[in-house]
C-alpha cells in the first residue's frame, strides 16, 4: 500500500489531519509532542468512480454515490523542530520514521500562531514560510548524516577490483526507498568524482538533496485557514511549490457531524449541507466552517492527500474485474476493488498488483470499458477497468 508520512513542526495540527483522516483517536492537544509514538493508519485517496459510467451505482463499500475512496497508509509523525537531525527536540527517532513513506504531507501552521518550536504566539507573528523550509532542510541534513556514516564502507569497497559506484550507492540508498533507477537519475544530475575517496562534504549533500527530492516529494498542507491572516495563505499560494490550503480542524469536525447525522457530507467534498436536527450553536459552526469550504474548495484535508497520489507521485486507479461485461468479481460484486499504480504501468503491471505470483500466466487482458482485448505495452488510464485473462 503507498505510504504518506504527515511531517511538520508540533502543533502545526498534525495530529488533527490524521485523526480526520483516519477517524482514529489519538492525543490532540495544544502543547509541544502531543504525539509520542508514530501512528500509522489507513486513510483514503478519492477519485471519480468509474460506475458513473454506467447505469446502477456500484455496490463496493469503499464507493458512496461514484466517489471512490481508495486506501492508503498514512503515517503521524511525531512534530519535528529544527536540528532534529542532531538530535533536538525528538531528533532522529522521527526522521527514521520518513524512511518508509513514498511521499510526505508536511502540515504547517499558515496562521503564523506558533513559533518554530511549536509553542503559542500571536496570530501572524510566527513566519509560515520557514516551517515549509526547515522540513526540507532537516530532511536532507538527515540524509546526508546517513550518506557520511556510511562513506568508509564506501571507500572500503571501492578497493575492490570491479567496483562501481553507481552499484555501491544503489545498494545503500535502497533502505531510504531509493530504487536504482532513482540512483542512476541522481548521478546524472550531480558531478562527482569516480573515487569515492575524493568526494567532498559538499558531494555528499548534493547527493542527499538530489536523493530526498527524487524519493520523498513533498505537499504543503497550510493548515488553520479558518483563522489565518488572508496574507499569510496568499503569500504560501504564490510559492513555486505545491501547497494545499487545509482546515484539519475543520474536516475533523465534519467526519464527526457526518457520523452523527448532523451534515451530509463526504470526505473531499467542496460544500456541506446542514440537517434539520442541530442546534443553533452547531449551524452557526458548520454554516462558519461552509464559508471557509467555499472560500478554498473543501477542507483541503481530502485534497492534500490526493494531490500527494495523483499529482505528486503520479499514480492511478485501475479496477480488475473478472466479468468484462458486468465489470464484477465472479460472485457478481460490481468493481469490487482499485488499485493505485504509477502512470505508464501495464495490464501487467496490474496483473501483479493483483496477483503477486502471477508469474508466466498472463495471457491478455481485455478493456472491459471497450470490450476490446489491449495489449502487453498498453498504458492505463485513470478509471480503467480491465479483466486479466491468465492461465491460473
Ligand atoms: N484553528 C485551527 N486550529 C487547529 C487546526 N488544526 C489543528 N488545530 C489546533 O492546533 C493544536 C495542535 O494540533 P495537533 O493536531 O495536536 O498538532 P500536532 O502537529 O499533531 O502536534 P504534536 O503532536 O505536538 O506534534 C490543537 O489545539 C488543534 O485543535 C485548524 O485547522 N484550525
Amino acid at each position: 500500500m503507498l505510504s504518506i508520512a504527515l511531517a511538520g513542526k508540533p502543533n502545526a495540527g498534525k495530529s488533527t489531519f490524521y485523526t480526520a483522516a483516519t477517524m482514529a483517536e489519538v492525543d490532540v492537544a495544544n502543547y509541544p509532542f502531543t504525539t509520542i509514538d508514530a501512528n500509522r493508519g489507513v486513510s483514503y485517496v478519492r477519485t471519480a468512480c468509474p460506475c458513473l459510467e454506467r447505469d446502477g451505482r456500484c455496490n463496493a463499500d469503499n464507493c458512496e454515490d461514484g466517489k471512490r475512496y481508495v486506501p492508503i497508509e498514512l503515517i503521524d509523525v511525531a512534530g519535528l523542530v529544527p536540528g532534529a537531525h542532531e538530535g533536538k527536540g525528538l531528533g532522529n527517532q522521527f526522521l527514521d520514521e520518513l524512511t518508509n513513506a513514498d511521499v510526505i504531507v508536511n502540515v504547517i501552521d499558515a496562521s503564523g500562531g506558533t513559533n518554530e518550536k511549536g509553542e503559542p504566539v500571536d496570530i501572524g507573528e510566527h513566519d509560515p514560510l520557514e516551517d515549509i523550509d526547515f522540513v526540507e532542510e532537516e530532511m536532507d541534513l538527515w540524509l546526508a548524516d546517513i550518506v557520511d556514516r556510511n562513506w568508509e564502507s564506501i571507500e572500503r569497497q571501492s578497493r575492490s577490483p570491479g567496483f562501481d559506484i553507481d552499484d555501491a550507492l544503489a545498494e545503500m540508498l535502497t533502505g531510504f526507498g531509493a530504487s536504482p533507477t532513482d540512483v542512476a537519475r541522481t548521478l546524472r544530475e550531480i558531478d562527482y568524482p569516480e573515487d569515492p575517496r575524493e568526494w567532498t562534504d559538499d558531494h555528499r549533500e548534493a547527493l542527499a538533496r538530489e536523493i530526498r527530492q527524487r524519493t520523498k516529494p513533498i505537499v504543503v498542507a497550510a493548515n488553520k485557514i479558518d483563522v489565518a491572516p488572508q496574507e499569510n495563505v496568499e503569500k504560501l499560494l504564490e510559492l513555486d511549490k505545491p501547497v494545499i490550503p487545509t482546515t484539519a480542524e475543520g474536516e475533523l469536525a465534519l467526519r464527526r457531524a457526518a457520523e452523527n447525522g448532523l451534515v451530509d457530507y463526504d470526505p473531499g467534498d467542496e460544500s456541506l449541507e446542514v440537517g434539520a436536527d442541530v442546534s443553533d450553536a452547531q449551524r452557526e459552526a458548520l454554516e462558519g466552517l461552509a464559508d471557509t469550504m467555499a472560500e478554498y474548495d473543501g477542507t483541503g484535508v481530502q485534497g492534500a492527500l490526493d494531490y500527494a497520489v495523483y499529482d505528486l507521485l503520479e499514480h492511478l486507479t485501475a479496477y480488475p474485474v473478472e466479468d468484462a461485461a458486468k465489470w464484477s468479481d465472479g460472485s457478481g460484486n460490481v468493481l469490487p476493488d482499485a488499485h493505485l499504480l504509477p502512470q505508464g504501468s501495464t495490464p501487467v503491471d496490474l496483473a501483479y498488483a493483483v496477483h503477486s505470483d502471477i508469474g508466466d500466466g498472463y495471457l491478455h487482458a481485455v478493456d472491459a470499458k471497450s470490450s476490446r482485448e489491449v495489449g502487453e505495452g498498453y498504458e492505463l488510464e485513470e478509471g480503467d477497468v480491465i479483466k486479466i485473462v491468465s492461465t491460473n
